[in-house]
């Protein structure tokens, strides 16, 4: 088991590996969690020695860092981001599961619109095939008849409950989070699909075909691999 500051340092590379792609001029999608907080931090070192870029938060959390590192932020209704960056909980063949903070409606909205969309992981997220938990940002009204839906894709829901607040996680957004186990993900797209006809789910975890690359950081290297 690898130790948490090891751990973190392989996420520190893969942010800052990232963060090398960033240009004087560009706009640039930020992404949500630990790892992409590493490229944001980076970004605001950049920024300090004089670069000009332009930041769109994809989440309450990116925003505050942002602001703390002196990125200047713009929205969606400014300009369309150059490139994104952002995590992810699991990736197997370039599909990615994302929502692990539950921010990946904003996050699949901005990365979605990114010129480019540049994935950052530690090597714990890397795996042959996707099995982690799908994320669903689920209208409050709605929880129960997405169970049931979920239920007949052969999916087990567990609605996210909050650390440190009795009740549920509550995303950005206003909307408690499903987490549905689907066991092994052999088709990411078709299961993708099918969450996205379900009325009610606002938006799932599966980042399907949208990475254009993926930084992996080891204890020793950062791994990059085109998608
Ligand atoms: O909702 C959160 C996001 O999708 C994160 O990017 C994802 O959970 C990975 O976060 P971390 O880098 O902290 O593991």
């Amino acid at each position: 088991m690898k130790s948490e500051n090891g751990r973190d340092d392989a996420k520190r590379r893969a942010g800052e590996s990232a963060a090398e792609l960033i240009e004087d001029g560009m706009v640039i999608g930020l992404g949500t969690g630990s790892t992409a907080a590493h490229a944001i931090q980076a970004i605001g070192r950049a920024v300090s020695e004089g670069m000009d870029v332009y930041g769109i938060p994809t989440s309450f959390q990116s925003r505050a860092l942002a602001r703390e590192v002196g990125i200047p932020l713009v929205t969606l209704d400014d300009a369309l981001p150059d490139i994104a960056i952002d995590g992810a909980d699991q990736v197997a063949d370039g599909a990615l599961v994302k929502g692990g903070g539950g921010a990946h409606a904003r996050e699949k909205v901005v990365d979605a619109h990114a010129a480019r969309f540049i994935c950052v992981v530690d090597e714990t997220k890397l795996a042959d095939v996707l099995n982690h938990p799908i994320p669903l940002e689920v209208l409050p009204s709605a929880v129960s008849a997405v169970e049931d839906s979920l239920r007949e894709r052969g999916g087990e829901p567990t609605l996210r409950a909050a650390e440190r607040k009795d009740g549920p996680v509550i995303t950005d957004n206003g909307n408690p989070v499903l987490d549905c186990d689907f066991g092994t993900i052999e088709d990411p797209d078709v299961l993708a699909a099918s969450l996205s006809v379900i009325p009610g789910i606002v938006e799932h975890g599966i980042f399907a075909a949208m990475a254009d690359e993926i930084h992996a950081g080891f204890s020793d290297r950062v791994d990059i691999r085109s998608v």
